[in-house]
């Protein structure tokens, strides 16, 4: 099966400072792949480096199995809409249309103008006075329009309001699988990405901590409760821990079925699994300071 995205040692620096860092995945086509993590993390930055936007400063990237931006069938196969949901100020929600189907050739004109209707954005009505959340639906129906068989979005739904995102996060799973499309997604909230992701990158600190199929990692992932001085069972990866005075509880990764009966095992869910890697980061983060002073 073919890789959507597949990066090897990938890394962007700016001056000193890492966007990005030994970053390996490799995601095969078919999913709505969530990218998660903090501001800052390097989500962007990766989302970038996938379209061509960024040169990486080490390892490599492919997508759909080219180089990022090689040339027009690269291209065509690629749909981008950027952080800001950019669109022309001057030009009426027609031409934004007319400008789709001029510059992509598998444009389907159908798909934007019965979306356009569906929202209810006049034709006629110039971009730069649509209102924030407009003007990202508008930038989203280009990517649809485009008929890619990537489509990358970052943070395509901070500017919507909780219906109109719950309905953009309908459409695109209908998309994905009505027309062999795969999806990369970034955002912050993991309430979007519990109900239309399908697989997963935890990105903190410029690292991707975890990434895999969100049903295996889901499985594979357990939350174990145990008197604070009891040793842990050997056995599962530690991914994050607590302590109160009397008790521990350890997010871990692995087989949980202890054999002390001392340890109770739970399951997680998406937001549970996001958060144990990014305390994880934060701590590993803290001891790394501490070790400088
Ligand atoms: N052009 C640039 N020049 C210098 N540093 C940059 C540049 N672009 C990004 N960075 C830095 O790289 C790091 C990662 O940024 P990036 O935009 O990829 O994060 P992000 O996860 O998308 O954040 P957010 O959720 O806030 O959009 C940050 O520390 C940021 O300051």
């Amino acid at each position: 099966m073919t890789a959507v995205l597949r990066a090897q040692g990938l890394g962007k620096r700016y001056g000193k400072r890492w966007a990005l860092r030994d970053c390996t995945v490799d995601i095969p086509e078919g999913h709505v792949v969530g990218l998660v993590g903090p501001n800052g993390a390097g989500k962007t930055t990766l989302l970038k480096l996938a379209t061509g936007l960024l040169e990486p400063t080490t390892g490599g990237i492919g997508v759909l199995g080219g180089r990022p931006a090689a040339g027009p069938a690269q291209l065509a196969k690629v749909g981008f809409v950027a952080q800001d949901t950019p669109v022309y100020a001057a030009l009426t929600v027609a031409d934004h249309l007319r400008l789709g189907a001029g510059l992509n050739p598998a444009w389907d004109a159908a798909l934007a103008k019965d979306r356009i209707a569906r929202l209810g954005l006049d034709p006629a009505h110039r971009a730069g006075k649509l209102s924030g959340g407009q003007r990202a639906q508008l930038a989203l129906t280009l990517g649809l329009a485009k008929r890619p068989e990537l489509l990358i979005l970052d943070e395509p739904v901070a500017a919507l309001d909780p219906l109109a995102r719950r309905e953009f996060l309908q459409n695109l799973m209908e998309a994905t699988a009505e027309h062999r499309l795969s999806v990369v997604l970034s955002s912050h909230l993991v309430s979007d990405l519990e109900r239309t992701c399908d697989y997963l990158i935890v990105l903190v600190d410029s690292r991707v901590q975890v990434a895999g199929r969100t049903e295996d990692l889901l499985a594979g992932h357990h939350r174990l409760t145990g008197p604070r001085d009891r040793a842990l069972p050997h056995g599962p990866r530690v991914v994050s821990a607590r302590h109160t005075d009397r008790q521990s509880t350890f997010i871990v990764y692995g087989d949980a079925s202890a054999p002390d009966p001392a340890w109770t095992a739970g399951r997680l869910n998406l937001e549970d699994l996001v958060l144990a890697y990014m305390d994880n980061a934060t701590a590993e983060r803290r001891t790394a300071l501490e070790a400088t002073r």
